[in-house]
């Protein structure tokens, strides 16, 4: 599949089981310079860093490691100032790429690496998590969090190729696996009625991790995911799509610290709530909602607000999202299955009414 961004920067997503030893020969053929840093943390360099930095050696590479902890608690300034560090030891200069090799903080944190560190090197994403896979190494989003928002301090940096081999999903945790699914989830939901009732059918056999079934969601969800990109690269208007169940899910993740969520969890009680207040707002028939709430509870992932999150604190949260402007809130809510639109400030009443 390819990313279309014009002749200079389009570039290729590779997806398939067993294709990491092909990195070394896809990054050669798009990467000038003789070193690259490969960033990864220790659960994910101890199962794939071996495999990774070999292909690359024998590409020619000279190779270099740097780990960063595991959480979205460190997507920090931070660990990108730790990163520099590393890049500058390993004499990265701007002809040599930084490869991120590990799930969504990984590919976030390396990218916005990637894309300061001198102004910017090349970036390769090596998404080892379905979260990471469908969704974050894709499009070029990379950021690190602040601690009154995540994702405040960012950027649009392309990589210069992706390669997601579902092989690496062999070693997912069911937690970060049903994380994931909550961003294919979102798919059906946003633009796929079709996809959607493909899930319904066969969630289960995602859940197994069952490969055939995983390529499959992998592929749906990056053919969607590249052709909003496409379309909208900087996030004008259409990209926002992407966002429905962050406008809830970013603030619950902020309000609790970035500790008691993985993304794909706020993501889903997000989506839910979402849902809900299209409902209220008389967007979107009960059974619709039912269809979506089911698949999410039955991916077994949040869907309820915790009771104890407050809704004041949340609203202000909300109010700095990323789609606000002059504090008026842009939610994306589901009109059907496989159809959102845009709704700026709905009443402070009914947002409310979601909280209790
Ligand atoms: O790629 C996008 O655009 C998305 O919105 C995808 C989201 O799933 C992803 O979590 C993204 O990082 C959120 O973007 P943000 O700009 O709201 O931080
Ligand atoms: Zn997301």
């Amino acid at each position: 599949m390819t990313v279309n961004l014009g002749a200079s920067r389009s570039y290729p997503i590779f997806l398939g089981e067993g294709i990491l030893p092909g990195l070394g020969d896809e990054t050669r053929k798009r990467v000038t310079g003789g070193r690259v840093l490969v960033v990864t943390n220790p659960t994910v360099g101890s199962l794939w860093g071996r495999e990774a930095e070999r292909s690359l050696a024998e590409a020619g590479f000279a190779v270099y490691r740097a780990e960063i902890p595991d959480g979205e608690e460190y997507k920090t300034l931070d660990t990108a100032a730790h990163l520099y560090d590393r890049a500058f030891e390993a004499g990265l200069d701007r002809s040599c790429a930084v490869v991120a090799l590990g799930g969504g903080v990984v590919g976030d944190v390396a990218g916005f690496t990637a894309a300061t560190y001198m102004r910017g090197v090349p970036l390769v994403q090596v998404p080892t998590t379905l979260m990471a896979q469908v969704d974050s190494s894709v499009g070029g989003k990379v950021a690190v969090n602040h601690p009154r928002g995540k994702n405040i301090i960012g950027a649009f940096y392309q990589p210069v190729l992706v390669l997601a081999d579902v092989g690496t999903l062999r070693t997912l945790p069911g937690r970060e696996l049903r994380a994931g699914i909550a961003e294919v989830i979102k798919y059906g939901v946003i633009s796929d009625a079709a996809f959607f009732g493909w899930l319904e059918e066969n969630l289960e056999r995602l859940l197994k991790g069952d490969p055939e079934a995983l390529t499959y969601a992998v592929e749906m969800s990056c053919r969607i995911k590249a052709r909003v990109v496409e379309a909208d690269e900087t996030e004008q208007g259409l990209r926002r799509v992407l966002n429905y169940g962050h406008t809830f899910g970013h603030a619950l993740e902020a309000l609790t610290g970035y500790r008691v969520y993985v993304h794909g969890e706020a993501v889903a009680v997000g989506m839910v709530a979402a849902a809900k207040l299209s409902v209220l707002l008389g967007l979107l028939d009960e059974e619709s909602y039912s269809r979506i709430e089911q698949l999410v509870r039955r991916a077994g992932l949040p869907a309820d607000i915790p009771a104890d999150l407050s809704f004041e604190a949340a609203l202000t949260c909300m109010e700095r999202d990323k789609k606000a402007q002059d504090g008026r809130i842009t939610f994306v809510l589901p009109e059907a299955v496989g159809r959102v639109g845009f709704y700026p400030d709905p009443p402070a009443d009914m947002l409310r009414r979601l909280f209790s």
